[in-house]
């Protein structure tokens, strides 16, 4: 039996809530062990990129998703045989004043209920000349800059129940998990790259000069998340595969005119939200169950 968290029914005291507190976090995984009991137990988890909440559906025995870019609901149950929790949105850090620790809580929190594996989804600005609308990259290696600049969510005093102090982000994304993700892009016959994702602050996009500093250092595409909620889950020992869907390209020359916007970003999230999922059911069939 499947179960849902809705956050948005019972919303915990958020400004209460230290993140950096392992007893909170120990608080936090109790209220939802008494909502969802033992089935609060899981081996791998994921979470869903602006409008790919769709993921969510692959749990059998729950209805469709309709709002895409819909937020803030926990899902455990299984897909092909693993035992799974899906985080249908994420706090970004522009939301909450760049309190990263905050952010990557959800990390901690499922990390509580047994995963080991992550699979994390985001949604992207392609920079990479080969990428079009819609394609799929899996991320190699990120850029991290509000980590860069001081904001990391390990800054602080560490508690080292959280895992070490001076964490390695040499292999943040698993080199096997990518292998057999490229293996299932060619067996399902679909464009999957695989590249280096920029986390911006956000929530502006970025100007044409940005994209092109970006372009400079070796960047294939643009975001604002996903690697604070890495840097946490390898601070738990959590191995990650990550992927961004490209929703738009980003623009490289001020006298371009080309607009971005969210609603494009959700737009694009939806159009191929569907391939997406199947992509990630058929890497979760080649994974060895835990
Ligand atoms: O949650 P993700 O990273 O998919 O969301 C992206 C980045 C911004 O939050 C938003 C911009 O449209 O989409
Ligand atoms: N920062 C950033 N985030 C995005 N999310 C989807 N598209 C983009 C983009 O072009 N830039």
């Amino acid at each position: 039996m499947s179960v849902i968290i809705n956050n948005n029914e019972a919303q915990p005291a958020r400004a209460q809530i230290d993140p950096r507190s392992y007893e909170d976090l120990l608080i936090i995984a109790a209220t939802i062990r008494e909502i969802a009991g033992d089935r609060a137990q899981a081996d791998i988890g994921i979470i869903c990129g602006s409008g790919l909440g769709g993921l969510g559906n692959l749990i059998p025995g729950f209805p469709p998703l309709h709002v895409p870019g819909h937020k803030g609901i926990m899902l455990f149950g299984r897909i092909a045989g693993h035992r799974v929790v899906c985080l249908q949105g994420r706090f970004h850090p522009y939301e909450y004043n760049m309190n990263l620790a905050l952010c990557a809580l959800p990390v901690r929190v499922i990390h509580q209920f047994g995963v080991r594996t992550l699979l994390v989804s985001n949604a992207a600005g392609g920079i990479n000349p080969n990428f079009q609308y819609g394609d799929l990259m899996l991320i190699k290696d990120h850029i991290f800059l509000p980590g860069l600049a001081g904001m990391s969510p390990l800054v602080g005093i560490n508690d080292d129940r959280f895992g070490a102090r001076f964490v390695s982000v040499h292999d943040s994304y698993d080199r096997s998990f990518r292998k057999l993700a490229l293996d299932v892009a060619t067996n399902q016959g679909i464009r999957v790259f695989e590249g280096i994702y920029v986390m911006c602050g956000g929530p502006q996009y970025e100007s044409p000069a940005e994209v092109s500093l970006f372009k400079t250092v070796g960047a294939d595409a643009l975001g604002m998340s996903t690697c604070h909620e890495v840097t946490v889950a390898r601070q738990c020992g959590i191995k990650v595969l990550g992927m961004s869907l490209i929703t738009n390209i980003a623009n490289l020359d001020a006298d371009n005119s080309v607009e971005v916007s969210h609603e494009e970003v959700l737009q694009a999230a939806s159009e191929n939200g569907a391939r997406a999922a199947q992509f990630v059911k058929g890497i979760l069939e080649k994974l060895p169950l835990a």
